[in-house]
């Protein structure tokens, strides 16, 4: 959390009628010895839009984050945070709100201390939404925060993220310990926050099914590498589900990008990029196969699953 007055504009809607960029980076690497984190990660993330950062543990969406609030500096290349270089930077201060859940609060604070600062450090912060939100999430205001179960430390961090009403907003694994009810409580409360004040966030997951209605755009990053920055609608429209006799099945994927491919008995079912046009429907009449349409999860899933880094989707797509 970080302190300070923000004197910088909206940052855009939900409909996108601001194209500024809040986030940007190029040639992004972070290394740890022999290990690279991140290698070469470009991206541009539009202000004013819920953004997901997707990929399989220890792929970099961390170290992605860590970089981008200025905790930790790169090996090679530039990110940049509100047009500012983010590291120790504090003409950023008070406009950005990382929630991880690793924070670390000071050993004496109880559960209402913690919101009376975060309300000292955002210029933008909205007491009235954070009462609210204690109360939906039953948060103890009097417990020390050392004694909160895992579940409760994650709301607080939830609430101090939602209330703030920093510019950028960025959430990494926010709901650990949250149970499915919690969950819930966040997602609603994250719609309508962003459709009161819009802001940037981005929300770094696992739960892509559960996220998927939330999203407008979606970074995937794989073993290290970004592999897939697009809007949430192309990125499910980018791909599709065949069902059918598995020699149809095949000779329908024949040629373009596998995801994914199950045989049951003489049955398969695949999914492969391409775009449900009227000429793929006819061949897909043609070849006695059905096609359905993916969910984000499927493509994101399909494209994280190999050993190796994957192929930039756009690229397949192109
Ligand atoms: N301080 C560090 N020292 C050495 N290696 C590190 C360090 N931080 C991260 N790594 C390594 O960098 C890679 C990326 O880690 P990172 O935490 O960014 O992944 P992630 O996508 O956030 O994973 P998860 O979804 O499991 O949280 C991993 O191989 C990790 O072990």
């Amino acid at each position: 959390m970080s302190t300070g007055p923000s004197t910088g504009p909206s940052t855009g809607t939900r409909t996108g009628a601001s194209t500024d960029v809040a986030i940007a980076t190029s040639g992004l690497t972070r290394s740890y010895g022999a290990t690279t984190a991140l290698e070469g990660a470009t991206l541009a993330l539009e202000a004013g839009r819920v953004h997901g950062l997707l990929g399989r543990n220890g792929a970099g969406k961390t170290t992605l984050l860590r970089l981008l609030t200025g905790l930790d500096r790169p090996t090679a290349g530039t990110a940049r945070l509100l047009g500012e270089d983010p590291f120790e930077n504090p003409r950023l201060a008070g406009r950005f709100c990382f929630v991880k859940e690793s924070q670390v609060y000071p050993e004496s604070f109880r559960v209402h201390h913690v919101l009376r600062a975060a309300s000292l450090l955002f210029p933008r912060w909205d007491d009235d939404r954070a009462a609210e939100l204690v109360d939906r999430f039953a948060l103890p205001t009097r417990r020390p925060v050392k004694k909160l179960s895992r579940g409760m430390t994650s709301a607080l961090g939830v609430v101090v993220g939602l209330a703030a009403r920093a510019e950028v907003t960025l959430f990494d694994e926010p709901y650990l310990g949250l149970d499915a009810v919690a969950r819930q409580l966040f997602y609603d409360a994250l719609l309508e926050e962003v459709a009161l004040e819009p802001r940037t966030v981005v929300l770094s997951t696992h739960l892509i099914d559960e996220v998927d209605h939330l999203l407008e755009r979606v970074v995937v990053v794989d073993h290290g590498r970004v592999v897939l920055d697009a809007d949430a609608d192309e990125v499910r429209g980018s791909a599709v589900e065949v069902t059918g006799p598995s020699a149809a099945v095949d000779a329908f994927t024949g040629g373009r990008r596998l995801l994914r491919r199950e045989v049951l008995g003489g049955t398969a079912r695949a999914t492969v990029a391409t775009r449900a046009t009227r000429e793929e429907r006819a061949r897909a009449d043609r070849l006695g196969v059905d096609l359905a349409p993916v969910s984000l999860q499927q493509v994101v899933v399909g494209l994280t699953t190999a050993a190796e880094p994957a192929r930039p989707l756009q690229e397949v797509l192109r």
